[in-house]
């Protein structure tokens, strides 16, 4: 008999497969729950209204604070982004290099520790030796009030000065208007979009930054995970199949992009898709979202420490710790 199964998550690309029921997993009746802002996700995964959920990392690895933790991750990635993209500056502010950024206030998006700023911030002290304490931090929304998204308790640590903003105030309109310096955000300030030239990107060139921190670490950063359940998580073989039902829907997804590439296929309409996709191969081989522990341990064990050293976890924590334990030779 089937066992039946909550999933919730974003219909990210790679996903969606699963969502839309072009793909089924193994011996599992699932019902497949998404939200327009993945947040919602999150919420409900916390407050326990779902088997397996889509996890922001830091919110997953807050919970690792309880005296009874409560979740596993499975070693899936349903989220990735490179991020040195993500960091915008008031061009009158004097901030042309990571290094003008100490002294300089800086905005952040929805909290202080976010699954994408964790890793810029960490990126910025890694590689030039920029640290959060030497800059003054405004969270807020970017382009929209947002909620408080703060549902697990999340420390600031000692020494850094962080506050939230005015209600009301936009962090793309304060960057704009020169009231903060940076901003680090997952949308871009909607006055850049519209072309204001009062904003710029920190990485003006990130396209061939980010080809270049990919190519020295090998990291492709991860925002969020696959967490499950307490109760699930001695269930190896049903844990097994949900896994292989997330590989396929990935697969299915990049055997398209393979496809479009090569032109056999009308796929894929985006023009010059084949000479981008050409690089990427170059730079990533065939897999460019690779689930399982030893494609992605550098950058998990470099996530868990730049959380660590942000004050976010009270320990760091291990591959070993997190992870369903059946999963850690994938
Ligand atoms: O999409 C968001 O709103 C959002 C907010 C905070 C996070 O840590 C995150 O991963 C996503």
């Amino acid at each position: 008999m089937n066992t039946k199964l909550t999933i919730a998550g974003g219909s990210h690309e790679q996903v969606a497969p699963l969502f839309d029921g072009r793909v089924t997993i193994d011996g599992v009746d699932a019902t497949f729950e998404s939200a327009p802002v993945i947040t919602e996700i999150f919420r409900g995964m916390l407050e326990g209204n779902y088997d397996i959920a889509e996890l922001g990392l830091t919110y997953f690895l807050r919970s690792f604070d309880h005296a009874d933790p409560p979740f596993k991750a499975l070693p899936i990635f349903p989220a990735r982004n490179f991020r040195h993209s993500s960091v915008f500056v008031n061009t009158a502010a004097g901030v042309q290099t990571p290094k003008d950024l100490p002294g300089k206030t800086i905005g952040d998006f929805a909290l202080w520790g976010n699954d994408a700023s964790v890793w810029i911030k960490g990126i910025l002290a890694d590689e030039h030796g920029v640290t959060p304490d030497q800059s003054r931090w405004v969270v807020g929304g970017t382009n929209h009030p947002i909620p408080s998204f703060d549902w697990l308790p999340q420390p600031v640590p000692d020494g850094v000065d962080v506050h939230h903003a005015a209600d009301g105030a936009l962090l793309g309109d304060m960057l704009e208007s020169g009231e903060i310096d940076a901003l680090m955000t997952v949308d871009a300030p909607q006055a850049f979009m519209d072309g204001s030239t009062k904003i710029a990107r920190l990485f003006p060139d990130y396209e061939s930054v980010e080809r270049d921190y990919y190519r020295r670490t090998g990291i492709f950063p991860q925002m969020h995970i696959v967490a499950v359940r307490p109760e699930l998580i001695e269930q190896t073989d049903l844990l097994k199949s949900v896994y292989r039902g997330f590989a396929e829907a990935k697969e299915l997804v990049q055997q398209q992009y393979r496809r479009g590439a090569l032109k056999q296929h009308m796929d894929v309409i985006t023009p010059w898709f084949s000479q981008l996709f050409d690089e990427n191969r170059k730079l990533f081989g065939e897999d460019w979202w690779p689930y399982g522990l030893a494609a992605n341990r550098t950058a998990i064990d470099t996530f868990l420490r730049y959380h660590y050293e942000q004050g976010l976890s009270k320990r760091l924590l291990t591959a070993e710790d997190i992870f369903v334990p059946e999963f850690l030779d994938t």
